[in-house]
């Protein structure tokens, strides 16, 4: 839609993002932007005048870096600016330009035509930039960063020029953090892609993850390796300190585990691009064999391209039967080695500990068969697993090093959190200097708490460090608006014609960042065209006054997850307000709790049913004894077949199975006794308003009124969803 419809139709735009180069015209559009920007109720004539210099620096925060890209609209020279203008009179006239670059005059047209506002109704997004993702990497040109973009390169120039870069050729190199910001300008994701050329490369330790389903031993089987390590014996047994263990072993070989067992970290990490886990270990219990939970594991290894060794837990119980878990395994296609694949098996006991030295030399053998290597040094590339709020040391974040070497005092920007690295400790809670690749480490220094699977990178000041941060907060902003839009879309459009949808706010605290996001994908899973679980707010640590006051002004509920109960002073405000706190450490108790809430909130819907049935069995005539007219009475003499029939309610009766009248009932009596009800199986007479024909055979049914609530239905394997 052209920008002169726009400002006529009086639809409002956040931003809009413009992208000229200089001398062609971008005054004119920075007016028009201005006017775009506000309700329509703006006149034209009431933009200020400004300079060059007030220009340049307005495109800076409102052209170019603008944070909705709406609209974008490119001027690719000025004789097809002056075609635009008479083709799409827009009622403003450019400046012109004098021998200084400065801003002499501006003429301001007719002013918009005035319509009251109306806010757009929410569009669905065709497949757009925020789903492209671009290569960049350090030295990349901006030809090389236009090609891979399929933007001109003049537009990218022009961006470079507004992040503060010098730029005296296309064939200039970038540093990667201003590629990676020109291309997030521009909308697009990025891949950094680090060079491991002509560096000290050595082998390192695998990182895994272990997986499988509810209860096979996951939590234990990772207790129990912790307790065996070498390590572990020497310090006389870890506390557990990090998100992420090191097991040292004898041989002086070590493995990396990350304690987030479960799909949900597993998935986020992989969502943001952080390829951290080498192998899977797929825990399934001997007794119970493959279960829902077994399988997703499975498919998450393979969709992330992750090697597994399966671990048959539980060895030790009686109703064990590795064997049958190994047939069901093969069953689903995973090529065991005992069936002639490549897949290692080892039969373990995380109670007994028994089989724990086979399972970390099976995990060794299937490392060296990948050959991990890693550059140390250089620049650290690392990403978060975990992270979380320390009351006295501010955000923590539980980190790998992939590559290079992460050093303290460095300036990083990790996800779109910026610090400079204040401490370093290693899984002991040890001080460092340092952390090498394969080493999980504590981080402290950051500003903010950023996410599991976040990337960590290296700048070099800073400045550089805030201006990446900030550039990526404000496409996660984009990106995340545009997810809601098209979430809120989704989920409304079938149900304009069903039932009314119902919105169930919530906020959601838990103790790390990973567990927020489980919890509120979790919690999404359960949207339908009738139901939009809308996570207005998440948060690390308990509930705190701040979450109620919120609660109280979008009507949510408080969900915290894996936190202590909050302070009697904040349960108490949250009763006086009405708030509902729900408390969980188990997900599908949380779920459950929500479903019947929701199932409580929902305002159901109206339905008739029959209440009741009974069958004509004779038919007697009072004469005269109508008491309005004094006409005759004809009764049905009926045997009530199912339910109840009530006086009070309508009836219908049918004939051979059609139903002939609809209404209500005059007279009920049993045994010449008036009465309000007669219950399956006895004999009444019933009188109908306006209807004596009965026939003996016919059925005359009562009818009720009913609210009909959502059904709130669990399955087995824990996912939950409400059928209207
Ligand atoms: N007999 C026996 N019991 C075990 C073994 N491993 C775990 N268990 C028991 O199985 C139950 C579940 O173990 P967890 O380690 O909590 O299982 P999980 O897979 O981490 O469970 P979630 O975190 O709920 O998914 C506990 O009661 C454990 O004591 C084992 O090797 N043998």
């Amino acid at each position: 839609m052209a920008l002169r419809e726009i400002i006529k139709k009086g639809i409002r735009v956040p931003s809009v993002s413009i992208s000229t180069p200089l001398k062609h015209g971008r005054s004119s559009i920075f007016a028009i932007t201005e006017i775009a920007r506000k309700p329509i109720s703006t006149s034209a004539k009431n933009i200020p005048e400004f300079s060059f210099s007030s220009f340049l620096q307005g495109s800076r925060c409102r052209g170019v870096l603008a944070k909705e890209p709406l609209i974008r609209w490119f001027h690719a020279s000025p004789e097809l600016l002056a075609k635009r203008r008479n083709e799409e009179p827009i009622g403003l006239k450019t400046a012109k330009r004098g021998n200084k670059g400065k801003f002499r005059k501006r003429e301001i047209g007719t002013p918009p035509v005035e319509t009251p506002y109306m806010p757009p109704k929410p569009q669905k997004t065709t497949k757009s930039l925020q789903d492209k993702t671009i290569d960049i990497f350090e030295g990349m040109t901006i030809v090389e960063l236009a090609k891979h973009a399929g933007e001109p390169i003049t537009t990218l120039q022009d961006i470079v020029v507004n992040v503060g870069e010098k730029v005296t050729s296309e064939f200039d190199p970038l540093s990667i953090d201003v590629a990676e910001l020109v291309a997030m300008e521009i909308g697009l994701n990025v891949r950094r892609i680090h060079s491991n050329e002509g560096t000290d490369i050595v082998p390192r330790a695998p990182v895994i993850t272990v997986m499988g389903h509810v209860d096979h031993g996951k939590t234990s089987l990772l207790d129990a390796l912790r307790q065996t390590s070498v390590a572990a014996k020497e310090a006389g047994g870890i506390t557990q300190h990090l998100g992420a263990f090191v097991v040292g072993m004898s041989s002086g070989a070590s493995i990396t585990f990350l304690d987030t067992p479960g799909h949900a970290a597993f998935s986020a990490m992989r969502a943001r691009g952080a390829a951290v886990t080498d192998i899977v270990v797929l825990v399934v219990a001997a007794d119970d064999g493959v279960m829902p939970q077994t399988l997703e594991a499975m498919s998450h290894a393979k969709e992330a391209n992750v090697p597994i060794v399966v671990a048959i837990n539980k060895c030790d119980k009686p109703a064990a039967d590795p064997e049958r878990v190994k047939t069901q395994l093969g069953a689903e296609g995973l090529e065991l080695e005992d069936l002639g694949g490549n897949v290692q098996v080892v039969e373990v006991s995380a109670v007994k500990k028994t089989g724990l030295d086979d399972l970390e030399t099976a995990l060794l053998i299937q490392a060296e068969m990948m050959d991990l290597k890693a550059r140390i040094d250089g620049p650290a590339q690392a990403y978060v697993v975990e992270a979380r709020l320390d009351k006295g040391r501010g955000p923590l974040a539980t980190a790998i090093v992939k590559a290079g070497t992460l050093v303290c005092g460095q300036h990083v920007v990790v996800g779109s959190q910026w610090g400079r690295i204040r401490a370093i400790r290693d899984g002991m809670g040890k001080l460092t200097e340092q952390a090498r690749p394969a080493m999980p480490v504590e981080i402290e220094g950051l500003k903010g708490l950023p996410m599991a699977g976040d990337d960590i990178v290296v700048v070099d000041s800073e400045e550089r460090a805030r201006m990446l941060s900030s550039g990526r907060k404000r496409k996660f902003d984009k990106d995340r608006l545009i997810k809601i839009n098209e979430e809120r879309i989704e989920t409304l459009e079938p149900s304009e014609e069903g039932p009314k949808r119902i919105e169930m706010p919530v906020i959601v605290k838990a103790d790390v960042q990973g567990t927020v996001q489980a919890v509120t994908d979790a919690l999404k899973t359960m949207n339908s065209p009738q139901l939009f679980v809308n996570v207005v707010h998440v948060g690390v640590g308990s509930v705190s006054q701040s979450d109620v006051d919120l609660a109280l002004a979008c009507g949510a509920c408080i969900i915290g997850f894996n936190v202590k109960c909050p302070p009697s002073s904040v349960s108490t405000a949250a009763t006086h307000a009405g708030i509902k706190i729900l408390i969980h450490r188990v997900i599908y108790h949380l779920l459950e709790d929500i479903g019947n809430m929701i199932v409580d909130k929902a305002p159901g819907t109206c339905e008739t049913q029959v209440a009741g049935e009974a069958e004509v069995l004779s038919i007697f005539e009072l004469k005269g004894r109508s008491k309005a007219k004094g006409d005759d009475v004809k009764i049905a003499g009926c045997r009530v077949m199912d339910g109840c029939v009530t006086k009070s309610s309508t009836v219908r009766l049918l004939r051979s199975g059609e139903v002939v009248f609809e209404g209500c009932c005059l007279s009920l009596k049993r045994e010449k006794q008036d009465v309000e009800k007669v219950g399956k199986g006895n004999e009444c007479g019933l009188v109908i308003r306006d209807w004596d024909d009965f026939q003996i055979g016919d059925v005359i049914q009562c009818m009720e009124q009913v609210i009909r609530k959502p059904k709130f239905i669990s399955s087995e394997s824990g996912a939950v969803r409400i059928e209207c």
